[in-house]
């Protein structure tokens, strides 16, 4: 095995595709975490975000083909099987996912489940895998720790669960937490607690934080980093400020747009008539500002897969696919568009003039 310096990223995925029953759902996505960052991987449903997360975890469906470059601190791994996966689950790469009881059993207490993690990767006795259990629920802010870890997960609220299953990722202090949409099951309130709690315990053990989301606000105030993930590609990516602040690509301009208050008070799609039967379609709602719904792996549209759905979209991209490009050399930002050097600016205005004066409009009355 092979160790980065700590200049590289610990995380390398590099052209990185997933294939499902003759179809490709992941299409040559690359991007990099480095030590200690959060890089949130952003998308509509279907985007492949969740197929790009089990890959890179070691878990991915059935019969999926992987090719491509996964590289843990130099290591690579891509479709490696579980003979090297268990000497890296817990360790070096942890799980969060969206349903805590997905990875808590019912039937054992919250400690118990805490202290086993600890002794399937260290060789420590009994007591002192409690003891570590019992300091990490207490690092997620579970008041009483040493009481609570004998209680059952159903005995625990959603927020405190899920709390728990962040622990149970932390233990045994990993470089990396993939989170797949981590706080989807719960309420706004209870929801920033835990992200909260997700960020002061990753702040605490220098871990890595791989997000999946939908939730653009989440990516912009929890991640550095963002990748755009648009029907298996990287659409674009970048500082997530940067990404989010001033979109250089149609499709995430399109999901800032979607954001803006003149859409969200609307509420149904002002463009294309394809967003109301997607509601009952994808478990999401429609994007507000872009017309139509992405497309299936098993249809993909000849040239970029975004041009059916662009303002912007010419010839070009109908007959080529593009290929992510750094959006100025020395730059961190990437964009995958033919047209991005005609974006207007800022480029929401692609979607919505009317939206925006809306959105000026309220700013001076707040
Ligand atoms: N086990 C599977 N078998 C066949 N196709 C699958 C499987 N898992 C995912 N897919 C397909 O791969 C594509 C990407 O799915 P993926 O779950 O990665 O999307 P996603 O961006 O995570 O969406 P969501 O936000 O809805 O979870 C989708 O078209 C999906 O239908």
């Amino acid at each position: 095995m092979t160790h980065a310096s700590s200049a590289d990223p610990l995380l390398a995925v590099r052209g990185l595709r997933v294939g499902i029953d003759g179809t490709e759902a992941v299409r040559g996505v690359s991007f990099a975490v480095r030590p200690g960052q959060a890089t949130a991987l952003v998308g509509e449903s279907g985007a492949g975000k969740s197929l790009t997360a089990r890959a890179i975890l070691g878990l991915p469906p059935h019969g999926a083909r992987i090719s491509g470059s996964v590289r843990l601190d130099g290591e690579e791994i891509a479709g490696a099987g579980p003979s090297v996966y268990r000497r890296l689950w817990g360790r070096r790469i942890a799980y969060v996912p969206q349903d805590a009881l997905a990875v808590l059993s019912p039937v054992h207490t919250v400690g118990d489940q805490l202290a086993a993690a600890v002794r399937s990767v260290a060789r420590v006795p009994r007591a002192e895998a409690r003891r570590r259990a019992v300091a990490a629920l207490d690092g997620v802010g579970i008041a009483d720790a040493a009481r609570r870890a004998r209680a059952l997960p159903h005995e625990f609220s959603g927020g405190m669960r899920q709390r728990a299953v962040i622990a149970m990722a932390l233990v045994n202090g990993p470089g990396l937490i993939v989170a797949d949409e981590p706080t989807t099951a719960l309420d706004p309130r209870v929801r920033d607690q835990v992200l909260d709690v997700l960020a002061q315990a990753r702040a605490a053990s220098g871990a890595a934080l791989l997000l999946i989301t939908h939730d653009l606000e989440l990516a912009e105030t929890r991640a550095d980093e963002a990748v755009v993930l648009y029907a298996g590609r990287v659409a674009e990516s970048g500082p997530a400020h940067q990404v989010f602040g001033d979109p250089r690509s149609p499709y995430t301009a399109g999901l800032v747009a979607s954001k803006l208050p003149g859409w969200r008070t609307t509420g149904t799609a002002r463009r294309g008539q394809d967003s109301l039967s997607a509601t009952a379609r994808t478990p999401q709602a429609p994007l507000p500002a872009i017309a139509g719904t992405p497309p299936s792996p098993l249809d993909l549209p000849r040239g970029c897969a975004f041009a059916p759905r662009c303002p912007l979209a010419a010839q070009v991209c109908r007959d080529e696919e593009p290929a992510p490009a750094a959006t100025d050399p020395a730059g961190p930002r990437t964009v995958a568009c033919h047209r991005a050097h005609q974006l207007p600016m800022p480029a929401v205005m692609l979607y919505d003039l009317q939206g925006l004066q809306d959105l000026q409009l309220r700013e001076p009355t707040g």
